[in-house]
């Protein structure tokens, strides 16, 4: 059987005008003919059902010359009494629910088109709404039974009812301050979805349900909106639980009356911060349910149930029972395109089939084999367990003389009592039905069976102590394995974790010897540098021969030593022969001596060829020439890369750049009022470079092969390399006093 669907349309607000209305509701052509022919055929009973209209009139929002039309089971225009409709759709329902089915009763709509009215109605008898009704339906088929079977049946009601808002479920009986954050949780129980935790009130008398319904209703989410003076914000969901006790049966079956919240076009409502959070969360819900009963008349293979919790308890199309769903319209334009968007989703469910299944009776005593044949039918085809062979079934023809002819053999099969298996309602797969036919004539045979069954050690003498004891002998045995495998366990981690701590300890120290090694090694190299950039050349030689052991394959390295033995020799020949020894030279003496011999600049630009090659290792510690060598702080190697000109520290590079020059023209003029204005260089470090300065010029007057500016001898520093061998400055004081300078 599929959803019921009936349409309702309200009647004009105060606020609004005849003029606008466009919902129109009417027969359709087919039901109108059939209405002529029973009318003369003098069946006025069934004419008179005709009555009825049944398809809702709307014209295209694109264009108003075209209508669209919508056919429901039926239409109830503006006019239609509260009581009309209860006795049309709602009234016959309730035999249903004594018999045992599940009733399911929606009102679906666009906010403020009536929903809530329908279902709870006004204060007065007249404006009743479904609910109401229907509980006072109950209450009067509950005590018609009790008295018909002279109080042998006993009814007995119960109430639930909560609230989904916000996609959370809320105990509408239950004050809102005892409400958590999460709300109530949902489970699904054999295929139905409940909500745990839920208060289940017993109520005996119709008066008893209204103060209730009206207490819980004061709980309920609503506010004031532009479109709804008294706005629903949550879908409301009350279940009445009806429990027939008979002698030797007792049988439940549920009502719910479910108000849904409204969907609410934002552009309309001018919702505030609050009432927007409520309305998506409305929207969605509402968005999800269309979505299921489009997926499910698609027969799409997912249906979104679980996308919503709305959905989720509503599982339109899971259900078992009947399924009433109460189209709420407004008249008017203003809703047009919202009116045809839920005369859409309202179209489409009426094709959802509902499985027409009452709930099972729970039997007192013994339990009872089902007898209902709707029951059996719904069963799902049995499933072979584990693909085994009935090992409890005799073999085909041998018949076990203990049992008796009608008894059953016992089932080898995991049987799936789904009623929800749409298959289990074909009737082609009915036991003879042509589906079941072919499938018994494709099903491959089982199996032959084992005439003689394995004999089984019988255990009718163990005592249940016996048992008892058995099973703590195996659980104290399994524990002590475990204990033991996970001692060793433990030990073998312990060991693994020894092991490589102490490779980690052995890796640690191999890092930080090589580290030391190579800094120390890289340590004379940069003093052997220095040395050999002030012309120190047996100090240089000194520190280069100490670097060796620290990079003993070093081919440069060697070469580089042997540079300095060769010309330290050459130097000693050429004094003992030529020159008398010359007085030793100030600190500074061997800048002049650079400049002096061209080619010792080559032979040094030779060893700065080697040390370019130790680049790679080095390259921290000729950075640091204002620290200690090893620190890594500083990357001069980067600077290098991105400063090329900057190389010719080491390299000593003739070439300079007209900043270069430029800096270097303000260090030799000895003002301290200019250089104490480059970058990096305060007062101190500006005097210090004076001072530096004219103790060369001292120093070195006696030598003769210095510049004469102003009738003065000044040593003129002429590269960066020179400049950066001074006291107190380093590659990166030169560095620092060159960006600063703007040419
Ligand atoms: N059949 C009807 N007869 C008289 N008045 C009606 C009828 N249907 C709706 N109304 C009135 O229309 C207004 C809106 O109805 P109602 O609050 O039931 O809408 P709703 O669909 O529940 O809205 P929401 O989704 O915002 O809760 C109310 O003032 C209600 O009294």
């Amino acid at each position: 059987m599929s959803v019921r669907v009936v349409a309702r349309v309200r009647p004009l607000l105060k606020s609004e005008r005849e003029l606008d209305v466009i919902v129109r509701t009417g027969v359709s052509a087919i039901t109108a003919e059939a209405k002529l022919r029973e009318t003369e055929n003098g069946d006025r009973k069934l004419a008179a059902l005709r009555d009825r209209d049944n398809i809702v009139r709307i014209p295209n929002p694109k264009n108003e010359g075209e209508e669209y039309t919508f056919q429901f089971n039926a239409v109830y225009d503006s006019d239609v009494a509260q009581q009309e409709l209860f006795d049309a759709e709602v009234a016959p329902t309730i035999k249903h629910l004594f018999n045992g089915f599940d009733v399911t009763l929606f009102a679906y709509g666009v906010t403020g088109t009536g929903k809530t009215h329908t279902m709870r109605g006004g204060k007065s008898l007249a404006d009743r709404g479904v609910i109401p009704r229907l509980l006072s339906g109950i209450y009067r088929r509950s005590r018609k039974i009790e008295k018909d079977t002279e109080g042998e049946t006993q009814v007995k009601v119960s109430l639930s009812y909560y609230e989904i808002y916000n996609d959370k479920v809320y105990d509408l009986f239950e004050p809102p301050e005892k409400r958590t954050l999460a709300g109530l949780p949902l489970r699904d129980n054999g295929g139905k979805t409940v909500v745990c935790g839920l208060t289940e009130k017993p109520c005996t008398s119709l008066k008893e349900f209204e103060g209730l319904y009206d207490q819980a209703n004061n709980n309920r989410s609503t506010s004031a909106t532009k479109l709804n003076a008294h706005s629903s914000r949550s879908h409301a969901i009350l279940g009445v639980k009806i429990t027939m006790i008979s002698s030797d049966k007792t049988r439940v079956s549920t009502a719910s009356a479910i108000d849904l919240a409204g969907s609410e076009d934002n552009r309309r409502t001018e919702n505030d911060k609050e009432r927007m959070v409520e309305s998506a969360s409305i929207n969605k819900s509402l968005f999800v349910l269309a979505q299921c009963v489009e997926a499910i008349t698609k027969k799409q293979h997912r249906i979104p149930y679980r996308e919503s919790k709305m959905t989720r308890i509503l599982s339109l199309g899971q259900n078992n029972g009947l399924t009433v769903m109460i189209l709420n319209l407004a008249p008017v334009r203003s809703y047009h395109l919202d009116t045809i968007s839920s005369l859409s989703v309202a179209n489409r469910t009426r094709k959802i089939e509902v499985r027409e299944i009452e709930n099972d009776p729970i039997f007192k005593g013994p339990a009872r084999p089902s007898v209902r044949p709707s029951l059996a039918s719904s069963r799902q085809p049995l499933r072979p367990l584990n693909a085994s062979v009935n090992v409890n079934l005799p073999a085909p023809g041998a018949k076990d003389p203990a049992k008796k002819e009608d008894e059953k053999p016992p089932k080898a099969f995991s049987v799936l009592n789904c009623q929800g298996d749409p298959l289990s309602r074909d009737p082609s797969l009915s036991a003879d039905g042509p589906a079941m036919r072919s499938l018994k004539q494709s099903r491959p045979t089982l199996a032959p069976i084992p005439s003689e069954p394995e004999p089984q050690p019988s255990h009718a003498d163990i005592s249940a102590a016996r048992i008892e004891e058995m099973v703590e002998k195996k659980v104290e045995e399994i524990l002590a394995v475990r204990a033991v495998s996970e001692q060793t366990r433990q030990n073998q981690v312990q060991e693994l974790n020894d092991q490589l701590q102490r490779r980690l300890a052995q890796l640690e120290q191999r890092i930080e010897g090589t580290e030391d090694a190579r800094a120390e090694g890289l340590s004379y190299l940069l003093m052997g540098k220095q040395h050999q950039a002030r012309g120190e050349n047996s100090s240089a030689l000194k520190m280069y021969q100490l670097a060796l052991p620290h990079f003993p394959n070093n081919e440069k390295l060697a070469s580089k030593i042997a540079t300095l033995k060769e010309r330290m020799q050459g130097k000693t020949q050429q004094r003992s022969s030529i020159t008398p020894a010359s007085p030793p030279k100030g600190r500074f003496g061997s800048m002049l001596s650079l400049k002096k011999e061209p080619t010792l600049t080559l032979g040094k630009r030779q060893a700065e060829d080697v040390d370019a090659d130790y680049m790679g290792q080095a390259g921290d510690a000729f950075s640091n020439d204002d620290g200690p060598p090893n620190s890594k702080k500083r990357n001069t190697q980067s600077l290098r890369e991105s400063d090329p000109e900057l190389d010719a520290l080491d390299d000593f590079d003739p070439t300079v750049s007209p900043r270069t020059l430029h800096l270097l023209s303000i260090v030799n003029s000895r003002d301290v009022s200019q250089i104490k204005l480059l970058k990096g260089v305060g007062m101190k470090k500006a005097e210090a470079i004076v001072d530096c300065l004219c103790e060369m010029d001292q120093s070195s007057s006696s030598s003769g092969d210095i510049e004469m500016i102003s009738d003065q001898p000044q040593f003129q520093l002429s590269s960066l390399a020179e400049l950066s061998t001074l006291k107190g400055v380093g590659v990166r004081t030169v560095e620092n006093m060159r960006s600063g300078v703007l040419v």
